[in-house]
């Protein structure tokens, strides 16, 4: 047995089981979980309650339990402030990527809320924490990225459960986020959050309720294989 494990987690205990009730819960979160662009309050998140959302993104499965996440935490209104400029300038050269009729409605859309959420969190994925080789990731090496975007969602409904709102925004030139940020070369940035309380949210996506995007019939995203 290695020093990091016990008799008693070696080996399957019974598997706790949710009431209706709990279970009803964890779906509620999930659907009433929404991306936040405007609504954030200034007032900071509790301590206590940003430890519990980081810890419930740390539980996040991961390949070969790599844990290849960094949670960077940026309150400084000077960094925000450059960040804020870099996703300008990103966002001014996508409304030009789109169709004549959509650019219009584009940039009518908010889609970050950097300066006004009192907290933004980058999240990262260092490509070396395993080691060379890492158990599931031999033959895909985009495992960690994608057990990283595991911890954001943990994180995102976390947070929905804390009354704290999360905006991801990812209009932004990589690199100049990675230079804003003094991220290095062998660490990925995945995303970046803007979180607050929020006192009112969307009941559906904020795209759908301005015109941009349906939400897709469940059937029609289901292949049964048999
Ligand atoms: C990887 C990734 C990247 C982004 C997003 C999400 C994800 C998963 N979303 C939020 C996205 O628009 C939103 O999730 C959908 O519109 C669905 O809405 P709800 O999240 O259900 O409210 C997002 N929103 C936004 O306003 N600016 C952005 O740059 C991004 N980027």
């Amino acid at each position: 047995m290695t020093p990091y494990t016990s008799a008693k987690a070696a080996v399957p205990q019974p598997a706790r089981r949710f009431d209706a009730g709990e279970r009803q819960a964890l779906y509620d979160i999930i659907n009433a979980r929404r991306d936040v662009r405007n609504e954030f309050r200034p007032d900071p998140i509790d301590p206590a309650a940003l430890r519990r959302i980081l810890a419930a993104a740390h539980a996040a499965p991961s390949v070969g339990f790599m844990q290849p996440w960094d949670f960077h935490l940026i309150r400084d209104p000077g960094r925000r402030a450059a960040v804020h400029a870099a996703f300008l300038s990103a966002n001014a050269e996508a409304a030009e990527m789109f169709e004549e009729d959509r650019k219009a409605l584009y940039r009518s859309l908010k889609l970050e809320g950097i300066l006004t959420a009192p907290l933004n969190i980058c999240v990262t994925c260092d490509r070396n924490r395993g080691g060379k080789v890492v158990l599931g990731r031999t033959h895909d090496s985009n495992m960690d990225l994608y057990s990283t975007v595991c911890a954001v969602q943990n994180l995102w409904l976390a947070a929905r459960a804390e009354g704290v709102g999360i905006g991801w925004v990812s209009i932004f030139r990589p690199d100049d986020l990675r230079r804003l940020l003094g991220i290095p070369d062998h660490v990925e940035i995945v995303a970046y959050l803007c979180a607050g309380y929020v006192d009112e949210l969307y009941l559906k996506p904020e795209l759908e309720a301005r015109g941009w995007r349906r939400r897709l019939a469940l059937e029609s995203v289901i292949h049964d294989h048999g």
